[in-house]
């Protein structure tokens, strides 16, 4: 499944680009089971490969899993590589069913270079009640640098859940989204990045969840969030 000329319009070098891609996602895929992000095949997680030949991005790339196909059965040889348009354009089996997702979401947001998306459990409670995540913790200011806002209801099959991604995301430091009624979505400068806010996400929906039970969160002063957030992506691990 793949159209007529496959990969062979790109250059060598956009072809070992997607190679590496290719393995990179696979072994991202796994971290998702590992941190209990997803059930059965729930999930997906993809890369952008930039075309260096057209500068504007629309000639990008990204690689992401085949559909329905269980997450110990994936590989690199099977991860399938499509355009920003959404369209296969190398693979043997049909991408995942969020491919349009993450599609609008590159094409409509230039910095991105990884998109994940999964069910994990305390995030998705909150996208089942339509509820933000208030940012009370550290922790959330560090990663989030502010609460994890939520996306307006979309049903798959077309672009809107990407609409929906883009529109709150341009609004938020956030790099996740919980999409009412669906769970989150999550972004970064590459599929690493994007795998580690959706980890990051599920550990404050759970402990701000819990917190929630014990009683009332202390709010925090808005220029103690700009300070850490500005702190942990600029200094931190660098
Ligand atoms: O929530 C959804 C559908 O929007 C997805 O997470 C599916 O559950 C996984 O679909 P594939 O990536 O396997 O097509």
């Amino acid at each position: 499944m793949s159209d007529a000329q496959g990969l062979a319009k790109y250059s060598e070098a956009m072809r070992q680009e997607i190679a590496q891609a290719r393995e990179l996602v696979a072994q991202l895929h796994a971290q998702l089971p590992r941190y209990e992000l997803v059930v059965w095949t729930a999930g997906n997680v993809s890369q952008r490969v930039r075309n260096p030949e057209v500068a504007d991005g629309s000639a990008d790339v990204f690689v992401i899993k085949p559909s329905g196909v269980a997450y110990e059965e994936l590989t690199a040889e099977s991860m399938v590589v499509c355009t920003l348009d959404g369209e296969l354009i190398d693979g043997t089996r049909a991408p995942s069913s969020d491919t349009a997702a993450h599609a609008y979401t590159y094409q409509h947001l230039a910095h991105v270079g990884g998109v994940v998306h999964t069910h994990s459990t305390y995030a998705t409670a909150w996208a089942a009640r339509g509820e933000e995540i208030p940012c009370v913790l550290t922790m959330m200011a560090d990663e989030f640098g502010g609460p994890i806002p939520v996306g307006p209801f979309a049903i798959i099959g077309d672009d809107s859940i990407g609409r929906g991604i883009v529109q709150t995301l341009r609004e938020s430091r956030s790099p996740a989204v919980l999409m009412q009624n669906h769970g989150p979505f999550t972004i970064g400068k590459d599929a690493r990045s994007a795998v580690k806010a959706a980890v990051m996400c599920e550990e404050v929906a759970r402990t701000v969840h819990i917190s929630r039970q014990l009683g009332d969160s202390v709010p925090m002063r808005s220029e103690d969030i700009d300070a850490l957030y500005a702190r942990y992506q600029n200094v931190y691990g660098q």
